[in-house]
């Protein structure tokens, strides 16, 4: 048994001899927004499209509430599966109106129909909308009409394929938070594709990491972010920098400092990466950085290379004395030396992930 809303077990699907997704395994609980997160190609729309039974896996098993609706042999039909389906094109019929597209495929009393159009309208904030047509309504608009219509007919699982993606920036983060809200109202289970990292820790309670057809790492977005599994894991969420050493007696040296690689054979080749906004920048003087610390290390002297304002923070790329390498760093509001200026940079030690080279393949 298995207290999950939707439970896929092993899915593997090929396409002319290539893998596509492989062995995937993934539970979304009733109530919850799980995110499948990853970039372009990994396999997520070929997922979902399983999941909602327009596309057939060849191996692996799908349940809903513990009970199975597809394997290989085995197949509810799709629109038995209380799935909802919203894809980034919203797919309204241009023909009917507003009220009439959220009633579509609502099978139910002629009077609960009713009620149940104009409290997810009410919801959605479009009732002085419901005669109109989709033209003529925006995006955004549009958007909250295809989610109404997903809604209407109480699915336990919402699917969401890029549900925001044609939608104005500005408007997009207003629109997610409303829409969370109401899919949390509604206690859907919701599984979202996105490649975008903002929009799957805005939204999710849970994320699947996916690459290459795989999940590479699953959790809240707190901890996918905070001890990412490998450097391209944490590199998804943001700019990192990499430094390179080689682990001798369980430490490897850098120019920053010693770290602990307990574990690790010597010889092992390994990546500290760090994110932008965890280096800690210095002043010259002299010629001589600040003292050693046991949270920051050893500094390393950099020269800036450039500086730009970018809204709520300054990026500053720095080449390094050590081995002309560049490191960015981030600095909260205005920090803009001008290049040449010599600083010395520290990692922030805790914030400092050790990951074994990736080997070629
Ligand atoms: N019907 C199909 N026939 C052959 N190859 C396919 C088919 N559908 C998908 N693929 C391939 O499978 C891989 C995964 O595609 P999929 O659409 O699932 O990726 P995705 O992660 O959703 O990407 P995107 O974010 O770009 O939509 C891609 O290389 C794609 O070209």
């Amino acid at each position: 048994m298995t207290d999950a809303r939707l439970e896929l077990r092993n899915i593997c699907r090929r396409f002319g001899g290539r893998e596509v997704v492989s062995d995937l395994s993934l539970k979304v609980m009733p109530g919850q927004v799980t995110c499948l997160l990853g970039p372009s190609g990994c396999g997520k729309s070929t997922t979902l499209r399983i999941i909602a039974g327009v596309d057939m896996q060849d191996a692996g098993e799908i349940y809903v509430d513990g009970n199975l609706v597809c394997d290989t042999v085995f197949r509810v039909p799709p629109e038995q599966r209380s799935i909802g389906l919203m894809f980034q094109d919203f797919a309204l019929f241009p023909h009917l109106s507003v009220q009439e597209n959220v009633g579509f495929g609502l099978k139910v009393h002629k009077s609960d129909k009713a009620n149940r159009v104009d409290d997810l309208l009410d919801k959605v904030g479009l009732k002085h909308f419901k005669d109109k047509y989709p033209h003529e309504l925006s995006g955004g608009e549009q958007q909250r009409v295809a989610l109404a219509r997903a809604l209407a007919p109480k699915p336990s699982i919402m699917l969401m394929d890029e549900p925001f993606s044609g939608l104005d920036d500005r408007l997009k983060d207003d629109i997610r938070d409303s829409t969370l809200d109401l899919l949390k109202e509604e206690g859907t289970a919701v599984l979202l594709v996105t490649h975008e990292p903002h929009e799957a820790m805005r939204m999710a309670d849970e994320i699947a990491l996916m690459r290459d057809g795989r999940i590479v790492q699953q959790g809240a977005p707190y901890n996918i972010y905070n001890a990412p599994v490998d450097r391209k894991a944490a590199a998804f969420f943001s700019d990192v920098n990499v430094i390179r050493g080689t682990v001798e007696g369980a430490l490897v040296s850098t120019p920053f400092g010693e770290f602990l690689c307990p574990g690790r054979p010597d010889g092992t080749e390994v990546e500290i990466v760090i994110r932008p906004q965890h280096l800690r920048i210095d002043f010259d003087r002299d010629g001589r950085g600040p003292h050693p610390t046991p949270q920051d290390g050893t500094p390393a002297r950099g020269v800036v290379q450039r500086a730009r304002f970018m809204g709520r923070e300054s990026l500053v790329e720095f080449r390094m004395d050590f081995d002309n390498s560049i490191l960015r760093a981030t600095v909260p509001s205005v920090f803009l030396p001008k290049p040449g200026t010599p600083m010395w940079l520290m990692l922030r030690r805790e914030r400092c992930f050790v990951f074994p080279v990736p080997s070629k393949v």
